[in-house]
């Protein structure tokens, strides 16, 4: 069990923090890796097995519910978000991390009802920082409250992001020239922990000032990005419009200011949707 468990947390933490610590022992052990949809994109039993549990305990006690998991996705379930409530979960967030014992790996649950997302839990396995929002109840880290930066000058900012699994010129070369745009802005600097869920968190902190992504599933951030919003943060699309999880395009930033200033720097390339099937571009949705 954690460090961070306490009496306060509900059910879920406890889930998550029993789980982690299969995490944790795996995490110095060898590895058997299998690649999805490139050579940079893994993933191990441990994944796998994580992911099982979690959604057995889960299903166990809301035998209704639904099931949004990056391995089962992977495996061949079909992706779709309804009403229903449903789960959204990513066992392990920087699998790459955690194969190269990188110390920045996260398991990652979002709870939606209506489509909209009621709290998200980030527990950072072997910083053992537990981040958690409930909808209208502020965020937290162990137990503290979050507050964004509020920055609002992009030239002051610490700007997270992620070179994801991505390893096609046009990807490639949209996500260079975006880091270098934004360097020439300038701003202050570029951070990628190797972990998207635990990327986002930052901006929740006030440690970064904002994250954007390109290609990311909306495993890796559902849960981030009511973390965010509710330490008073701003999430929306590249594109300036609503935040959608589904579309692999995502800005989270201190301020509407410095969202409006990176989504004016940046450009997308070409991803299908994750409950697009069969769509055609490059980028597949779904390995
Ligand atoms: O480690 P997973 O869950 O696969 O998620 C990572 C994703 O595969 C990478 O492409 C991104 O760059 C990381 O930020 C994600 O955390
Ligand atoms: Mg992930
Ligand atoms: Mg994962």
């Amino acid at each position: 069990m954690s460090r961070t468990s306490g009496a306060h947390t509900p059910d879920t933490h406890l889930c998550v923090l029993l789980q982690s610590e299969v995490v944790l022992s795996a995490f110095q052990q060898h590895k058997e890796v299998k690649l999805k949809s490139s050579p940079a994109d893994l993933v191990t039993e441990t994944d796998q097995r994580v992911e099982k549990i979690l959604i057995s305990a889960i299903r166990n006690r809301y035998p209704q519910h639904r099931f949004i998991g990056e391995e089962s996705v992977a495996a061949g379930e079909h992706l779709e978000l309804t009403d229903s409530p449903t789960w959204i979960i990513d066992p392990i967030d920087g699998t790459v991390n955690f194969v190269h014992r990188f110390p920045f790996v996260a398991i990652s649950i979002a709870f939606t009802v209506n489509r909209q997302t009621q709290f998200g839990i980030v527990y950072s396995c072997v910083e053992d920082k537990l981040f958690y929002a409930q909808r209208g109840g502020g965020a937290f880290l162990n137990g503290e409250p979050l507050h964004a930066s509020g920055q609002q000058d992009i030239s002051r900012c610490v700007v997270v992001t992620e070179i994801g699994a991505e390893r096609d010129d046009v990807a490639l070369s949209t996500m260079t020239s975006n880091i270098r745009r934004l360097l020439q802005l300038p701003v202050h600097g570029v951070r990628a922990l190797g972990t998207a869920a635990v990327d986002m968190c930052q901006v929740a902190t006030g440690g970064a000032d904002a994250y954007y992504h390109i290609g990311m599933h909306c495993w890796d951030i559902a849960a981030s990005a009511i973390i965010v919003q509710e330490a008073g943060g701003v999430v929306m699309d590249t594109d300036g419009s609503e935040f959608d999880m589904m579309s692999r395009r995502v800005i989270a930033a201190s301020s509407a200011a410095v969202a409006d200033r990176i989504a004016q720097v940046i450009q997308a390339f070409p991803c299908c949707r994750d409950d697009e099937d069969n769509c055609g571009c490059g980028a597949t949705g779904v390995n």
